[in-house]
């Protein structure tokens, strides 16, 4: 081991120890021997690069207080047991910063306050056991280590509720119990019993006796939360249910009368104008010949809308499917229509069967609503509805069908979609991790994005980008909403591309996102450019955008007219010790993206290339560290 992680290994014992700590001189563990040669009592190393690798000090009386930060000198520390120590104080924040360590135990000590959330950075944890110790405050929350198989934490002082994305899955262990926990138990799928939650006055539900009081929700916790207990469960399922049918179906009424209206208001303009129509008027005319088409296939009253929306949840599919004419047994000629695309995933999918299925709210935005809606063979699709989206159902129908084509791994195709003069649905498949908005601005996360992981995030999205818009180059469809919303991580926590030319975007500065197809191509795909350079400023700063991204590059723009400094950084960056210089370079590759005159941005095929070669100056680096 280096000079650097020998005195910092002395450093760590020494504070945990008050001097008593090597019991006799053969134990080693001093500054003139090495940990792997001189065989450091509970130390073991690696063969090949003798590196400590383990370090195991389990019983020996360690009082005083834990150093993370000498710890963590050690860069290829997998294991640490330091079981039926005197312990006291916190376990500090720098542990979040012992990458590699795969193994933790902590059992039998007097740990006290918060389990910091930096742990959820331990990307390669597989056991971390904290039981009888003092910790207090909230259970961390290690969705994101994914081959997490031990999670032991009984007999502390933990409050608040379980947090709903342990994977129980892949959990092997989990104990909870013996602490002030409240709250539902989420669905552990049989795998432990009681006394893996006993003694927790505040819990309720399966596997313990004691069922919940009617009005108990799941703590919230991201992502979306699986359900508490199957019987509340079932009846969060029904709720959805109905209310989805309620609001899909209440939409597609509401679109209905609508375009009756319009359809007799311009019967009588007709009727006025003699069919005459102005070169200014194109535009709606061809929306009332669409509207008209569409509405001709309905022959029900709003009434009888209404009564019908409010039946959804009875399941009158063969009503719902004559009254509103949108599947092709009865659409005939219509406007209308809703087509399935080439994805497997939703072979067979009738508008019926997303009208029917139970639908959650996932967000909405400024161009529309999200929903998620898991269909009945458990498929679960996300369906985005748009409005006020002045192109054609022909146009629309073309351009979805064009991008459907194009094929990207980083990139989500649309499976499906709806479209009507009102309204457009569109309907991707469900990504259960998160956007990358949560991972950065997520209040209850309690993750950290690291900086390997945003460079790596940062790469993929531009080599994606770059690809999309060359093959989009002639017909002139660029992105048109890139932000940290529309980034989203799929099962294999890779980053994926949303919405991708469901909006037309003019420049920020000339206004804001607008419906239609007037663009210059060109300016369309240099207005991605400029969303690209905002994403990165985003990542870099941890800043939230707002005002079109004008409000966070000006301020970068203030601080780095000054010098060149790490004040426009994102803390987290700056404290887990990534590379100044790489972040540097990524800053001026997003200045580089938003620089006002679109024509002199670079093109998103050089910005790849520019990301891309960071990432590999950051890859080689870390080869050579380890090498
Ligand atoms: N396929 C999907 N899977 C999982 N979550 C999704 C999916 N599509 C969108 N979401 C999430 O749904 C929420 C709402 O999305 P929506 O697109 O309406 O919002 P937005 O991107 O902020 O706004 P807008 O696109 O209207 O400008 C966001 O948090 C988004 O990350």
């Amino acid at each position: 081991e280096s000079e650097d992680v020998r005195t910092s290994l002395i450093q760590f014992i020494t504070n945990l120890s008050n001097g008593t700590f090597p019991p006799s001189p053969s134990s080693g563990w001093n500054s003139t021997s090495d940990p792997c040669t001189a065989n450091w009592t509970g130390v073991e190393c690696d063969k090949p690069n003798s590196q400590v690798k383990k370090i195991i000090l389990d019983g020996f009386n360690l009082t005083g207080n834990f150093d993370s930060a000498s710890l963590c000198s050690a860069p290829a520390l997998a294991v640490l047991s330091l079981n039926g120590n005197l312990i006291a104080g916190s376990l500090p924040d720098q542990i979040g910063d012992c990458r590699r360590l795969t193994h933790i135990y902590l059992n039998g000590n007097r740990f006290s306050g918060p389990v910091p959330s930096t742990v959820s950075r331990l990307n390669n944890l597989k056991r971390f056991e904290i039981s009888n110790n003092g910790f207090s405050g909230q259970l961390p929350d290690l969705t994101r280590v994914s081959g997490l198989i031990a999670f032991v934490a009984d007999g502390n002082q933990f409050t608040g509720g379980i947090p709903s994305g342990f994977d129980f899955t892949n959990l092997e262990r989990f104990n909870v119990s013996n602490n002030n926990l409240g709250g539902p138990i989420p669905d552990v799928d049989g795998k432990f019993g009681i006394t893996s939650f006993s003694g927790n006055a505040d819990l309720c539900g399966p596997p313990l006796p004691n069922s919940c009081p009617e009005s108990e929700s799941p703590p919230p916790s991201p992502p979306p939360p699986p359900s508490s207990s199957k019987r509340d469960k079932n009846r969060t399922r029904d709720q959805i249910l109905i209310f989805s049918g309620y609001i899909l179906l209440g939409l597609v009424v509401v679109s209905f009368i609508v375009a009756k209206t319009i359809r007799k208001k311009n019967q009588k303009n007709r009727v006025k104008s003699g069919g005459r129509r102005g070169g200014g008027r194109n535009r709606e005319s061809s929306t009332t010949r669409e509207t008209s088409g569409s509405a001709s296939t309905s022959k029900s009253t709003s009434s009888e809308g209404k009564s019908k929306a409010t039946t959804t949840a009875g399941n009158s599919r063969s009503e719902m499917r004559s009254e509103y004419s949108i599947t092709s047994a009865d659409s005939g000629a219509a406007a209308a229509s809703f087509e399935v695309l080439s994805n497997p995933l939703v072979k067979g999918l009738k508008f019926n069967d997303l009208l029917k299925a139970p639908a959650e709210l996932l967000g909405k935005g400024k161009h529309g609503s999200v929903y998620k809606v898991v269909l009945d063979n458990g498929a679960a699709i996300a369906v985005k509805r748009t409005k006020d989206w002045g192109i054609s159902c022909e146009d629309f129908s073309r351009r979805i069908k064009r991008i459907d084509k194009v094929k990207h791994p980083r990139v989500l195709n649309p499976l499906a979609f709806y479209c009507s003069d009102q309204e457009k649905l569109l309907v991707y498949e469900y990504q259960p991790n998160a956007s990358l908005f949560m991972l950065l601005h997520g209040a209850h996360s309690g993750q950290v994005l690291d900086w390997g992981s945003r460079l790596v995030i940062a790469s993929c999205v531009a080599e994606a980008l770059a690809f999309v818009h060359r093959e989009l180059q002639e017909d002139g469809i660029a992105h048109g909403n890139l932000k940290s919303t529309n980034i989203l991580f799929n099962k294999e926590l890779e980053p994926c591309i949303s919405e991708y030319g469901l909006m037309v975007a003019e420049n920020p500065d000339q206004g804001t996102t607008k419906s239609g197809s007037q663009q210059k191509p060109y300016s369309s795909f240099k207005v991605d450019v400029y969303w690209f350079g905002v994403l990165l400023l985003e990542m870099l700063t941890g800043k939230l955008v707002q005002n079109n991204g004008h409000d966070l590059a000006k301020w970068v723009h203030s601080v780095v007219r000054e010098e060149w400094t790490v004040e426009v950084f994102d803390r987290a960056l700056t404290s887990e010790g990534a590379n100044e210089e790489r972040m540097v370079n990524l800053l001026q590759v997003a200045l580089k993206c938003i620089t006002p005159a679109a024509n002199e941005r670079p093109n998103m095929g050089q910005i790849a290339g520019l990301v891309h070669a960071i990432r590999e100056e950051e890859d080689r680096s870390i080869i050579v560290s380890e090498g």
